[in-house]
């Protein structure tokens, strides 16, 4: 039997004196979307943020294929296969699209010595284009700055850089923080595509999200949290809209009681 692409086990975390997550086991297999939800303050972030290395837990393993890891920060974890995508915000304001889409794989060019240093940026727009073709994901213009952009559009860049970053990768995690929430009808299907094509080629995503509709479409399995312990952890077919919101809510028993 092949590994999951992230396994955490019995993690614990706390915030000083306040406990943010109890013991928490939570896996994602290649090619598997699991929807990761919870009321406000449930610890859903708090256990994204340990996956992407942004945090180190108080308690608890992960494993990345099989391999026990310890991540110090999220280049650890970038270097694992495992990318975080922060909405908007590690987006590069006065730079166009296409530079943002770049960043970390500039493509140069030799100057009139024959030294590399020019960033080529007709090159780099002609592979952004491609790249986001690829993906199945309509922008603005390349060339438009991003502190241009609707909110929208630039949590779909942010979105696209971090598929980008996992596509060529077998063993890729994405890790998604409310990827549709400042998204309108057509850019909402747009991610839910992507999300699907993601996974398809057998990148693993982790999608913390409020929106439940969201989930039924897209995720496979939903694990729920309450007050940062796991209620729930089921196949969305084999469940119903309902028994989530009760174990959101607290309604409904934690299957683990
Ligand atoms: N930096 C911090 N310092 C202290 N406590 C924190 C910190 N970050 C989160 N917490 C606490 O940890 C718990 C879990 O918070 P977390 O942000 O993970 O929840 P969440 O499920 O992502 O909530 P939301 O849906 O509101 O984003 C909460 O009790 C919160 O108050």
């Amino acid at each position: 039997m092949t590994s999951p692409a992230l396994e955490l086990s019995g993690i614990d975390m706390h915030y000083g004196y306040v406990g943010a997550l109890a013991g928490i086991d939570f896996h994602v297999n290649p090619g598997e979307v699991v929807g990761l939800l919870g009321d406000n303050g449930a610890g859903k972030s708090t256990l994204l943020k340990v996956m992407s290395g942004a945090h180190r837990p108080s308690g608890g393993t992960i494993r990345v294929h099989g391999k026990e890891v310890q991540f110090h920060s999220p280049s650890d974890s970038a270097d694992a296969g495992i990318q975080m995508v922060y909405q908007d915000l590690a987006l590069v304001d006065p730079q166009d699209i296409s530079t943002n889409l770049s960043i970390g794989r500039e493509i140069l060019r030799k100057g009139p010595l024959g030294w590399l240093g020019f960033v080529d940026r007709k090159a780099m727009r002609k592979r952004s284009e491609a790249e986001l073709d690829r993906l199945g994901v309509r922008t603005a213009p390349m060339t438009r700055p991003v502190e241009m952009l609707s909110g929208g559009q630039r949590q779909v860049v942010a979105l696209a850089r971090g598929a980008i970053r996992v596509s060529g990768e077998a063993n890729g995690v994405l890790l998604l923080d409310e990827p549709t929430a400042a998204l309108g009808y057509e850019q909402t299907r747009q991610v839910e595509a992507l999300i699907r094509r993601m996974a398809a080629q057998g990148v693993a995503i982790v999608l913390v999200t409020h929106n439940l509709p969201l989930c039924s479409e897209v995720a496979d399995r939903v694990v729920v949290l309450n007050r940062g312990s796991k209620v729930a952890d089921v196949a969305v077919a084999d469940t119903e809209p309902d028994h989530i919101v009760g174990w959101i809510t607290g309604a409904r028993a934690s299957q683990f009681a």
